[in-house]
């Protein structure tokens, strides 16, 4: 696969807007990364003052993994597909945190071991039930975690088509922690001992069994400079390669994408091996306690919004900072200046 270079974000709006934050009535910096944060949005959207996001969409991936049956999760695979159609009846953590923020769910069956009823709230794009056991056998076929990386691609080109102005990376799939620890080792070169943790709260012995997984698959790995659909084919998880194409289509439609934690970051991580560009559409919604997250958002750069101890996926880090992002939007469209305002300035 040809990695590419797509459009950097706009540096004229991004000018306008750091000038428009040092007139806005209040000391220079002081609403901190806030003003960091509508600098790059005003960026993104091409536009100063940059709009003030109104169809947030969370894309919860879910598919289902083979790693499983190497005892890296204690949870039986069929909570996948339970927790899909939990998502689909409104009953899931992410709805609830959805509806508090104002965005709408969507459901990405990328390969669960189920077949789910039509619904408005799910969209099909499964190649295969479950992905190969990474431990003795490659995830997948390369041609699968292209056609997946295209289906993410269409989904958010379709989607900012039909005005859905900011999107959030969501995940399901019991065991997919350890896919995630692989992808990220393997393309920030940082051990799989620093990469691995608990994901739903494994024990000790469970932890070092699935750190010696990903250690095992990292190293048996041949190829330095992979390319994201290799990567995915050997050691990824359907939803990872969904999420990748996602990501990359959504900075090509100049729309934001706020990241969740560790499943989200190793599909970014991919997301940038396809379009070096993708890094300045990003904003990380927070820091999942799960260690592959943090070294992850190092490697691209990015710093997370809010840090509550939260290791739980579907989405929820990154529902929580859709407030933040519109209000960094808000400040920018709608404070006054030290002139419209008539307040005096500091003297030199
Ligand atoms: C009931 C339940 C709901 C979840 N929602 C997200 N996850 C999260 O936990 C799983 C990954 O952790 P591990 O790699 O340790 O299996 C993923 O499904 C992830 O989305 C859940 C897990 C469970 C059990
Ligand atoms: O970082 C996450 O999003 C995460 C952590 C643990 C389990 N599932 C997801």
């Amino acid at each position: 696969m040809t990695v590419k270079t797509g459009r950097p974000i706009d540096g004229v709006s991004m000018d306008e807007a750091r000038g428009l934050q040092g007139r806005l009535t209040k000391p220079a910096g002081s609403l901190g990364r806030l003003e960091d944060l509508g600098i790059q949005l005003a960026g993104i959207y091409r536009a100063c003052p940059p709009p003030v996001p109104r169809d947030p969409l969370i894309v919860i991936a879910a598919g289902d993994h083979g790693v499983i049956a190497e005892g890296v999760t204690p949870w039986p695979q069929e909570v996948t597909a339970q927790m899909v159609g939990n998502f689909l009846a409104g009953g899931a953590a992410i709805n609830v945190l959805a509806k508090e923020v104002g965005a709408r769910v969507v459901v990405v069956d990328c390969g669960v071991h189920a077949q789910f009823e039509a619904s408005p709230m799910l969209h099909v794009v499964k190649r295969a039930l479950v992905t190969g056991d990474i431990y003795v056998e490659p995830a997948m076929p390369e041609s699968v975690a292209l056609e997946l990386i295209e289906e993410g691609m269409s989904f958010a080109l379709q989607q900012a088509a039909r005005g859905v102005d900011l999107l959030l990376t969501g995940d399901m799939g019991i065991a997919n922690t350890t896919p995630s620890a692989a992808l990220i080792a393997a393309a920030t070169g940082v051990s799989a001992h620093a990469v691995t943790g608990r994901g739903t709260g494994v024990d000790d012995h469970t932890l070092a069994k699935k750190t010696a997984v990903v250690a095992h698959v990292v190293d048996s790995f041949q190829g330095d400079r992979a390319s994201a659909s290799q990567l995915l084919a050997r050691m990824g998880g359907f939803e990872h390669a969904f999420l990748a194409g996602l990501i990359v289509g959504a900075a090509e439609a100049s729309v934001p994408v706020i990241l969740d934690g560790v499943i989200s970051v190793a599909a970014a991580l991919m997301a940038s091996l396809i379009d070096s560009t993708v890094q300045q559409y990003l904003i990380a919604g927070h820091r999942s306690v799960e260690p592959g997250a943090s070294v992850g958002l190092t490697h691209l750069g990015l710093a997370p919004l809010v840090d509550l101890g939260l290791r739980l996926g579907e989405g929820t880090g990154a529902a929580l900072s859709v407030p933040m992002v519109r209000a960094a939007a808000r400040i920018l469209a709608e404070m006054a200046t030290f002139d419209s305002a008539g307040v005096s300035t500091a003297k030199d």
